[in-house]
């Protein structure tokens, strides 16, 4: 139950979302493992279906083989709510935002009192009430090449390249909420892709993103990929002079479902 919430705090619009539905992966509770909030006990919704196709995205049933069942917004926050202790939520998937629906979720949430952690690609912007934007800004590194493609042959790779960077729909992301900017590094190649595209979000935003609002995270779905990668990263952090972000629901849990 968050915090602040009240029996009467209902959206108004609620009877005329009755009928609405998400595509849903899994919802689940557990430790926000990523970002500055890592560590705070938090319900997540994954929807499914995504704009993008990362060949290393860790919800391939998200992406790359969408699986879900429709679940109406009703359900939904009944879920989040037979998680008595939590008064975070992060709304994931997939790409959240390409989902029109993902607005009314949160405006119910924001109606009940919990905290709302988004985590988007940062391709799409919606006005929602969302307390932190968690924005994952996908590098060249990320493309489905033909050699990368955990499914086929490179037929996602021209779409992916070109869809992956949209700098106002960043720039509106960041002057309009809270937000990190948290990039998934393959390695030091990266970072001179990261610190132009830094240069172009400050440019066109109008909001002042700090050095300690941009975080750098290893690439990595297990434990032993994590081994191989994470001390790099921590040293590129500190070269740089970024934060780092662990990932730690695969430290404790590794790649168990549904952490
Ligand atoms: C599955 S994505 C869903 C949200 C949104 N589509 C996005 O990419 O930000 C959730 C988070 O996991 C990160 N991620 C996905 N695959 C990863 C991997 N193999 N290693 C590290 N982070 C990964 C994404 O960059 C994002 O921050
Ligand atoms: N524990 C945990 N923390 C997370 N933070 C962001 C996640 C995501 O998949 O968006 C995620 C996730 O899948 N599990
Ligand atoms: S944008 Fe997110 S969900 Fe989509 S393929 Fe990349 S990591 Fe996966
Ligand atoms: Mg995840």
């Amino acid at each position: 139950m968050p915090v602040n919430a009240s029996a009467d705090a209902a959206s108004p619009t609620a009877d005329a979302d009755d009928a609405a539905t998400l595509p849903i992966n899994e919802v689940f509770y557990s430790l926000q493992g990523e970002g500055t909030l890592a560590g705070v006990p938090s319900v997540f919704v994954r929807t499914s279906g995504c704009n993008l196709r990362c060949w290393f995205c860790d919800s391939y049933h998200t992406s790359w083989e969408p699986t879900h069942g429709a679940m109406t917004l009703d359900d939904i926050v009944a879920d989040i709510e037979s998680h008595g202790e939590a008064d975070h939520v992060v709304l994931t998937g997939g790409e959240p935002l390409i989902h029109e629906q993902s607005v009314a979720l949160l405006e119910r949430l924001d109606g009940l009192g919990y905290h709302t952690t988004v985590e988007t690609n940062g391709t799409i912007y919606r006005d929602a009430p969302i307390d932190l934007a968690s924005i994952s800004p996908k590098l060249a590194s990320s493309t489905p090449t033909p050699e990368k493609d955990p499914k086929g042959d490179g037929e996602w790779a021209e779409r992916h390249e070109e869809r992956r960077i949209d700098i106002d729909a960043l720039a509106d992301l960041v002057d309009t909420y809270d937000s990190q900017l948290k990039f998934v590094v393959t390695g030091e190649d990266d970072l001179p892709e990261i610190e132009d595209l830094l240069e172009r979000v400050r440019n066109a935003a109008a909001t002042t993103v700090a050095d300690s609002d941009v975080l750098l995270m290893p690439e990595g779905t297990t434990r032993e990929q994590l081994d191989g990668s994470r001390n790099r990263v921590a040293d590129l952090a500190i070269e740089y002079g970024y934060r780092y972000t662990p990932r730690l629901h695969v430290d404790l849990w590794n790649d168990a479902p549904g952490t």
